[in-house]
């Protein structure tokens, strides 16, 4: 008995991860006091739940891309059909980092199958920030790019402010220019866009019947990309919200709490079952690689929450991979659209 409960744990340990070291990499990240983190009695009366139930359904995020894809694709051709005009996405990439390149190349495949247009600019990592620049106001200028996306992480010697700045407020599909966060963290205003990673955990929600309306919702880290961006869109939700991060103590207590829990902190199976309230719905944006000696590629992409747990006490939890990051693809592409409507006035 004692042995399988240990067991259904080792599974969220990476293969090379001894659970001490666990730990004390948790006791770092959250900043919370070690024996907060020991298997107490409660945990395993948690596990012995969990095993009770294991219906969690899995939230496709895949598939719903994958429909809202076929949405867009309609719209796209009703728009050019009305109208002449083609939606176009114009990406620009700075280096060579090579999972930005997968990230840029699956971007411009998805643009191509629903019909939008688009453009890339690949810059070498030490083009000058003025280069950049340059780039984003020939963009900013050309008629036919409704949106503009600079991929990040930019290299170190450039300054991401100065460059997202530049972007038009209104080619800014991101969402990430600090009028459009301004806008969306404000009481009867509403933002140009929304930025495509929380705007997609959100669209899952609702297309899963998930009700947000008087929930309390966890969203852990508070990054300007994701973090932060979920917790107003939750807000203006009507969900109660709280925001853990890497000072939060006891954040255990605190994501026990939740009905709906967003993670996004880019650690791997940091969030463990015993966390979880019962019923609880779990967005996972983490998409962290862990050594797996049976993958061809010797790695696998893992949650910040561990998910074989995570099903046991859950309502219903998105996988990684085909979770959250489908999504903010299809997101993408629903920005540009919106962006095209907007400036040629079609409904
Ligand atoms: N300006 C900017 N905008 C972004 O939206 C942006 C960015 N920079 N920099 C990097 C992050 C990351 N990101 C992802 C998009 C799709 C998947 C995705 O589709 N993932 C699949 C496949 C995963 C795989 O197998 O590689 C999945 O989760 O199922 C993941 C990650 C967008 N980002």
């Amino acid at each position: 008995m004692a042995s399988s409960l240990f067991f259904t744990h080792s599974h969220c340990y990476s293969s090379s991860t001894s659970s001490s070291y666990l730990v004390s990499r948790l006791h770092r990240q959250l900043g919370v006091a070690p024996t907060s983190l020991r298997l107490s009695s409660s945990h395993v009366v948690n596990v012995a739940a969990m095993a009770m139930d294991s219906s969690a359904k899995v939230i496709d995020g895949k598939a719903v891309a994958k429909q809202i894809r076929d949405e867009i694709t309609a719209e796209v051709s009703r728009m050019r059909e009305a109208t002449g005009v083609i939606p176009g996405l114009a990406v620009i990439l700075v280096g060579d980092r090579k999972d930005s390149a997968t990230y840029v190349r699956n971007k411009k495949k998805a643009c191509e199958s629903v019909g939008i247009n688009s453009l890339e600019a690949n810059l070498p990592e030490d083009s000058t920030e003025e280069e950049v620049l340059n780039y984003i106001s020939g963009y900013n200028d050309d008629p036919s790019v409704h949106g503009i996306l600079v991929q990040l992480p930019l290299p170190s010697h450039m300054n991401e402010q100065n460059i997202l700045n530049a972007v038009r407020i209104e080619k800014d599909v991101d969402g990430f220019h600090p009028l459009n966060i301004g806008r969306l963290a404000m009481r009867g205003r509403d933002p140009l866009f929304v930025p495509c990673t929380p705007k997609g955990c959100i669209e899952l929600l609702h297309r899963y019947n998930i009700s947000i309306k008087g929930k309390r919702a966890v969203v852990i880290g508070r990054s300007n990309i994701v973090g932060m961006p979920a917790a107003l869109l939750l807000q203006r939700e009507d969900a109660t919200v709280s925001i853990v991060h890497s000072r939060t103590s006891n954040p255990e207590e605190i994501i026990r709490q939740a009905d709906i829990i967003i993670s996004a902190v880019g650690k791997a199976n940091m969030v463990r079952g015993s966390w979880i309230k019962p019923g609880a719905v779990i967005i996972d944006v983490g998409i962290n690689p862990v050594d797996d000696p049976h993958s061809p590629r010797g790695y696998k992409l893992v949650g910040d929450v561990c998910y074989e747990e995570a099903i046991k006490v859950a309502s219903a939890v998105t996988p990684v991979p085909g979770g959250v990051g489908p999504m903010t693809i299809a997101m993408l592409l629903q920005n540009t659209l919106i962006s095209a409507k907007r400036v040629h006035n079609f409904e």
